[in-house]
């Protein structure tokens, strides 16, 4: 209810957007470690749905593994949970892999809030193939096939490439260049973050 959302309400909310293998997990972890902010990446939420061998869980494989986009209510309401439960402790959240289309953006900013910050992790389309093809050899991610990552890639540009444009708009954009190694993208993640205050 409502008083669950007043106490996310001082938290800051931190858009993580990129494509499929940009780094966004990698660079998240970091942002943990350094900042203490609470990680919610909404492909793990889903993927721990899917562990669970619940009947949704079922579903949302399905459509995972075509590397489509599950209902837009399905992972705002999974979000938005996790969030609550972490709001007594946390001074700020990841929100990573979400939003993948403007409407969902939308949506979150009716039912949560206004993210302070879009963290835009931006590497190329043959980077991000090359790193989610050595990423499959252990992940165990059954969308880490060569099928499943160029639609994943194809509804990025399509989907979620928007989301970044709709909030330029609003200034809130920081973008990194996750083609450097790991630590000099965090470089500019951390510029990003400390200049918020
Ligand atoms: N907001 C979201 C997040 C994830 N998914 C589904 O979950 C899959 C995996 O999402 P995610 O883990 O975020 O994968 P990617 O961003 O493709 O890559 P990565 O895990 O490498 O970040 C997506 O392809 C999609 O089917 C979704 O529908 N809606
Ligand atoms: N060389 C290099 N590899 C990276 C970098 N960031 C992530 N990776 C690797 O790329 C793969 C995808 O990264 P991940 O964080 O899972 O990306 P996500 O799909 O955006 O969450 C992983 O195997 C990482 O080890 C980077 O900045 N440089
Ligand atoms: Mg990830």
């Amino acid at each position: 209810g409502h008083a669950d959302l007043d106490k996310i309400k001082d938290a800051k909310i931190i858009f993580v957007v990129g494509g499929p293998g940009s780094g966004k997990g990698t660079q998240c972890e970091r942002i943990v470690a350094k900042y203490g902010y609470t990680h919610l990446s909404s492909g793990d939420l889903l993927r721990a749905e899917v562990a669970s061998g619940s009947d949704r869980g079922k579903q949302l494989q399905a459509i995972m593994q075509k590397g489509e986009l599950v209902p837009l209510d399905t992972v705002l309401d999974m979000i938005k949970d996790a969030m609550i439960a972490k709001a007594d402790v946390s001074k700020g959240f990841l929100i990573d892999g979400y939003p993948r289309e403007v409407k969902q953006g939308e949506e979150f900013e009716k039912k949560i809030g206004k993210p302070c910050l879009l963290l835009y992790v931006d590497a190329k389309s043959e980077t991000m193939v090359k790193r989610l093809l050595k990423r499959g050899e252990t992940s165990g991610r059954s969308d880490d096939n060569e099928e499943t990552i160029k639609k994943r890639l194809d509804l990025y540009y399509k989907a979620t490439e928007p989301v970044i444009a709709f909030y330029e708009s609003r200034g809130i954009v920081k973008k990194v260049d996750s083609e450097l190694p790991v630590d000099e993208v965090f470089v500019q993640v951390s510029q990003a973050i400390d200049s918020l205050k």
